[in-house]
């Protein structure tokens, strides 16, 4: 039997499916990944908002990643919404403790239909003690402007944006560019050792965007745990973000889900483009 490739998500849940862990395993699976959860918040939420937020205990938390941690061979890890300072604080603990391989940094703030879902407070608890453990950080351009305090217009306040997220440690950046309403989607990557590129697509005229952040950086975990460089995984990932847009299906009454059975195909690849 093959070793199969094993990827873990730290996140919370989505009553409606569509967002969070559900979008991380369901990911994982279309990308013929294993997948591990641990559970950080349980959230009562649908396409039109988050209603209710339980969060788990520092102790189940640590509990979990102890119990996965004993018996799993994780290759890479992503986080999602953490909520709280106690929750960012014991996955750092965790991720000093337990070799998970690398770790995706998905700094979720805020859901599409507005709810908060990571504490002002808890911000500078990631920019301390997870932004320098981090191999990838994927913020959208709302959260580049809170972790950098800058105001993020144009293609060279990205290009700052990235660097000054570099500087709180993280190796690589994505900053994605799904917000706004241009006709084009450009996501810019910042590599470790300097080189960077964006990713141009056409934007989707469509609310059925729930998700597309945390779908992305799944992708691009359980890329990694297959045995990807990073810069062919953001690639893979992004093209199949793109699908999952495309191929959209009908749940819901507002930021309906993805579809994560869609195909990638190569003529849904994004371009690449090294100047701009
Ligand atoms: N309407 C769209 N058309 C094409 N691509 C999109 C669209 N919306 C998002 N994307 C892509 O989806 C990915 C996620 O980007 P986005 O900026 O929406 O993340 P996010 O705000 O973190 O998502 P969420 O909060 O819903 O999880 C990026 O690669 C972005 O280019
Ligand atoms: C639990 C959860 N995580 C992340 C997001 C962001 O997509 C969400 N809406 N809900």
């Amino acid at each position: 039997m093959n070793d199969t490739p094993q990827a873990m998500t730290i996140a919370g849940t989505d009553s409606s499916g569509g967002a969070g862990m559900t979008a991380d395993l369901n990911t994982f699976s279309a990308q013929g990944v294993y997948g591990a959860n641990i559970v950080v918040s349980v959230t009562a939420q649908n396409t039109c908002g988050v209603q209710k937020v339980q969060m788990i205990t520092p102790d189940m938390i640590m509990a979990q990643l102890s119990a996965v941690a004993d018996d799993l061979k994780i290759r890479a890890v992503k986080t999602g919404m953490l909520g709280d300072t106690a929750t960012v604080e014991t996955v750092a603990k965790a991720m000093t403790k337990f070799n998970f391989g690398p770790l995706i940094l998905d700094p979720v703030m805020v859901a599409k239909g507005g709810a908060q879902l990571l504490t002002d407070e808890a911000v500078s608890a990631v920019k301390t003690l997870l932004m320098p453990l981090v191999t990838l950080v994927t913020p959208n351009l709302p959260e580049a402007e809170v972790l950098t305090h800058l105001s993020i217009k144009t293609t060279d306040d990205i290009m700052l944006a990235a660097q000054q997220l570099q500087t709180l440690g993280a190796k690589n950046v994505l900053l994605k560019g799904g917000h706004g309403d241009a006709p084009i989607v450009l996501d810019y990557i910042l590599l470790a050792d300097g080189r960077h590129f964006w990713l141009r697509t056409k934007r989707f005229n469509t609310a059925r965007t729930h998700g597309t952040g945390d779908t992305i950086s799944a992708a691009i975990t359980a890329q990694l745990a297959l045995g990807h460089d990073l810069e062919t995984a953001i690639i893979a990932a992004k093209t199949y973000v793109d699908a999952t847009i495309r191929d959209g299906i009908l749940v819901g009454h507002r930021y309906g889900p993805l579809n994560h059975l869609a195909q990638s195909t190569i003529k849904n690849q994004p371009e690449v483009i090294y100047d701009i």
